[in-house]
């Protein structure tokens, strides 16, 4: 150990969680502190083809990395939103935005909506990005510029904040696809090139000191490896932090039912196809399915309960749901360890990815859970006295962002209209996280705002839960009754502006497939 401090960091797991942490540690801190990173050569990845937050430009940002730089690398696409289909019925479709939403008068324009708004969909008045997404077009001009002047004020943001610091001030337009496999690989030669000592090895016993404490660990053919602080980046298995330290995994699976998995990777004619700008999540009978738009290719699976459906049932409905494209790609099994674990840091050992926690790809939140992870476990960095209360902070602030997310995922189920299979009707009665069923009783008074959501950071804004309630549908929602007596002439305009703007966008811009063509030729 330094005289700052615990310096000597061993990582164990080369996935998406391993790479990100030791390439972000490596640019926070150079050569101040030193990293070996141990993966094992045998035991695979999780990578199906991930969907983002928009906030994950920071970690690029942080390294230093231009979207030239990496997204070709990695496969990679814009993302303008998440489109639920078929949640409320059969052909009914509505998106989450990366988008603002505008208010009038105090009022969210959604407020407005719900009084006299011009349409039947909310998402197509109140948001430009819904007509770009279903035009397919690109968020950015084919010389790299970005689709208005308002987004363009989002890049001269203020930089050197973390993610919560961020949040509420601006909302940028996009996040990204990619291959999570390919982005590892891709931070793997950052990492290395920068001095993290990379060790291909199976870790077999982790051994403790008198205190409880990790004291080394041993490879099978590295022999023993030891550091001061240890970074468990193990995946569902949690070699570290669950199995040699015993820290219990709370299951969130009373909440959120869907435990199984099975993905496809499709290879597709995206010239002939085009490319969509955003992440599709389809009602299915016992669950849903993803389709994410990667170049060249879908990741696409089927997320489900396995107490009602079986595996080869998964199977069968994704393929028959992806077409011919599918019939010599195999399928991919997946369980999934849904919830936390009760403390991600003890002692010397702080557990980032997987198995730390997860909750199903719904919102795409597992890279936002890491990216959060990393830049927490930067802010509250031990010292030499690993004061305990660092810990407890750290703690803290990673359990509330997925306790927040878990809650918000559960709004999804709720508040969906659907009814036809025992699994959509069971989604109606299942029990929902504390202090979730009163909120959902104000939400029927008054639309979600920053005063009455889950009261931590968690990634989401008030503007999310407001997509999801009025899209999903099952949930009587109504107007502010001081709206219904204002005059309207303020919101009837903003909402024509938001048409006009719409029109303009969808006539000026690239579609998305003619942009990545472009960014890579
Ligand atoms: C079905 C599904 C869909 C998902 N979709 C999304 C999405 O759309 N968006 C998103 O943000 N996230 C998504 N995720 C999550 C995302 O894929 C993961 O968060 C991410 O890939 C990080 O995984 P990881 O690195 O924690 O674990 P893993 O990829 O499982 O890596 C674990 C690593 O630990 C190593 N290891 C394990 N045991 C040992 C040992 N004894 N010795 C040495 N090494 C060991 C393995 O070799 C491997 O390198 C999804 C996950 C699943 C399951
Ligand atoms: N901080 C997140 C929150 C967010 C705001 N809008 C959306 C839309 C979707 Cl689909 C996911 C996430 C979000 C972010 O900006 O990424």
């Amino acid at each position: 150990m330094g005289a700052q401090g615990p310096d000597q960091v061993v990582i164990v797991g080369g996935g998406t969680a391993g790479w990100m942490t030791a390439s972000y540690l490596k640019a926070a801190f150079e050569d101040r502190i030193s990293i070996t990173l141990v993966e094992s050569g045998k035991i695979g990845t999780i990578g199906v083809g991930e969907a983002t937050f928009s906030d994950i430009r920071h970690f690029f940002e942080f390294l230093n990395l231009r979207e030239e730089d990496w997204m070709p690398a990695c496969n990679a696409t814009y993302k303008l939103a998440v489109r639920f289909q078929d949640w409320r019925r059969p052909g009914h479709h509505f998106y989450h935005p990366f988008e603002q939403l505008r208010s009038v008068n105090g009022f969210p324009l959604t407020d407005w909506w719900l009084n006299g708004g011009p349409g039947e969909r909310f998402d197509q008045d109140c948001f430009v990005m819904a007509s770009l997404c279903d035009a397919g077009r690109s968020p950015r001009y084919l010389d790299g510029t970005l689709l208005d002047q308002e987004a363009r004020a989002v890049t001269d943001e203020p930089s050197g904040l973390t993610m919560s610091e961020h949040q509420g001030k601006t909302q940028f337009p996009y996040a990204y696809h990619f291959e999570a496999a390919l982005l590892a690989k891709y931070l793997a030669a950052y990492a290395v090139d920068r001095g993290v000592r990379h060790i291909v090895d199976e870790v077999q016993d982790v051994r403790l000191d008198s205190r409880g404490w990790i004291d080394h660990i041993v490879t099978k053919e590295h022999g023993e490896i030891r550091g001061d602080l240890y970074i468990d980046c193990t995946g569902f298995r949690g070699v570290l932090l669950n199995k040699a330290l015993e820290v219990p995994f709370m299951s969130y699976q009373d909440t959120l039912p869907n435990d199984s998995a099975v993905a496809l990777q499709v290879p597709l004619d995206m010239k002939k196809l085009g490319v969509r700008p955003y992440t599709t999540a389809t009602a299915q009978r016992a669950g849903w399915i993803w389709t994410i738009p990667l170049f060249g290719r879908i990741g696409t699976g089927y997320v489900y309960a396995k107490d009602y459906c079986t595996p080869e049932e998964a199977e069968r409905t994704l393929r028959e749901f992806v077409g011919p494209e599918a019939e010599s790609v195999e399928a991919n099994h997946i369980r999934m360890r849904i919830g936390r674990s009760a403390q991600s840091w003890k002692n010397n050992c702080v557990a980032v990815g997987l198995s730390s926690g997860f909750v199903e790809p719904l919102e795409s939140t597992g890279i936002f859970f890491i990216h959060h992870a990393i830049e927490q476990l930067v802010k509250y960095f031990p010292a030499a006295d690993w004061n305990p209360k660092t810990r407890d902070m750290y703690n803290a602030a990673v359990a509330h962002v997925m306790d927040g997310v878990r809650e918000f995922l559960a709004v999804h189920y709720r508040s969906a209209a659907r009814d036809d299979t025992q699994y959509w009707k069971d989604a109606k009665t299942r029990p929902v996280p504390d202090a979730l069923e009163e909120r959902l009783e104000r939400w029927k008074a008054q639309l979600p705002d920053s005063e009455n959501i889950f009261p931590y950071y968690h990634g989401l804004p008030p503007y999310s839960y407001m997509c999801i309630l009025l899209g999903m549908g099952g949930i009587p929602l109504r107007s502010s009754p001081a709206v219904g007596l204002s005059d309207d002439t303020a919101a009837q305009k903003e909402f024509q502006a938001i048409r006009g703007k719409a029109q303009h966008l969808v006539d000026a811009l690239p579609t998305h497939y003619d942009y990545f063509a472009e960014m890579r030729s």
